[in-house]
């Protein structure tokens, strides 16, 4: 029987590619608090994560939970990411393991990181030729707020993979951009992630084994300055896209190219 797995965030952009790729593959229970605009594969539950009675209602009979509502923006102000990205993951993460869930996949950021970017380094980090390389095992250095809220929510997944062995696995999630990588953005080039691998990168999240990770997830871009090493050891990533690929919107190389 496929694993029944609950997405929260399932309206928002990263939500629309990780279904776009495997809506038939499992049994979907997805959340927002915004109602769906359109078909759905599976039950859609419109709820806030701060409502702690709703999670745990959605938790009952899941397997994985795929953890992306929050407040995305990186100028987010601290009152939002304080309720919806800290204490919205909190409730789901607390809610996870006392529904007996085995893994929850949180959708950390680039922005937990952001400050690594310092002027000495930039723009240079963003180009193929240079060979500064983040891999995951560095500590946070958020560039906002919002980045403050992804790194509480990786160490919110440390706690619980800890205390009660729940397996998670953080993903720094880059520059979700379809159909093309950013045009005129050497930082958002070096860590597009296309929507194909962003579905296949969460896929290998509910099918692998693992304890608790904390991984890159852009795709195979020549650009990089973030690791996907780890992703690949652990998770069996294999990214088919790379944004030297394409000039501009166009592409101009094949995947195996
Ligand atoms: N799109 C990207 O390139 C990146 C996204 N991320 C993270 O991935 C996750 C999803 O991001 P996107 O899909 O781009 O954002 P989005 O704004 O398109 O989708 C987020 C969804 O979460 C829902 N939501 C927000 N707060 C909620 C709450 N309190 N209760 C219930 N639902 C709520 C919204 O209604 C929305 O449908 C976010 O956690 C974001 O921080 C991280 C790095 C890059
Ligand atoms: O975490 C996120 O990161 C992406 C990329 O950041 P940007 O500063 O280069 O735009 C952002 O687009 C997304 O909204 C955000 O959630």
């Amino acid at each position: 029987m496929a694993q029944s797995v609950l997405l929260t965030g399932a309206a928002g952009r990263v939500g629309t590619a990780i279904l776009g790729g495997l809506a038939d593959d499992y049994e979907w229970r997805l959340l927002d608090r915004d109602p769906p605009t359109g078909d759905q594969p599976g039950e859609f539950v419109v709820a806030d994560i701060t409502d702690d009675e709703a999670v745990r209602e959605a938790m009952e009979g899941i397997d994985v939970v795929i953890h992306l509502a929050g407040d995305p923006r990186p100028e987010a102000p601290w009152n939002s990411v304080l309720t919806n990205n800290i204490d919205g993951t909190q409730t789901v993460f607390e809610a996870a393991v006392d529904a007996g869930v085995e893994t929850v996949v949180f959708a950390s950021s680039n922005h937990a990181v952001g400050n690594y970017e310092t002027e000495e380094r930039t723009p240079e980090m963003y180009r193929a030729h240079d060979d500064y390389l983040l891999d995951g095992t560095e500590l946070p250095r958020p560039s906002n707020l919002y980045g403050v809220s992804k790194a509480a929510g990786e160490t919110l997944g440390r706690y619980y993979h800890d205390e009660y062995d729940l397996s998670v696995v953080c993903v720094r999630i880059g520059n979700l951009t379809e159909g093309h990588p950013p045009i005129d953005y050497e930082r958002g080039q070096a860590m597009w992630l296309s929507y194909r691998d962003c579905a296949h990168l969460f896929d290998r999240c509910i099918q692998a084994d693992y304890d608790y990770e904390i991984v890159y997830g852009i795709s195979d871009n020549d650009r990089k300055y973030y690791s996907i090493e780890r992703a690949r050891d652990v998770l069996d990533y294999d990214p088919q896209d790379n944004s030297a690929h394409y000039d501009g919107d166009e592409r101009v190389l094949e995947p195996d190219a």
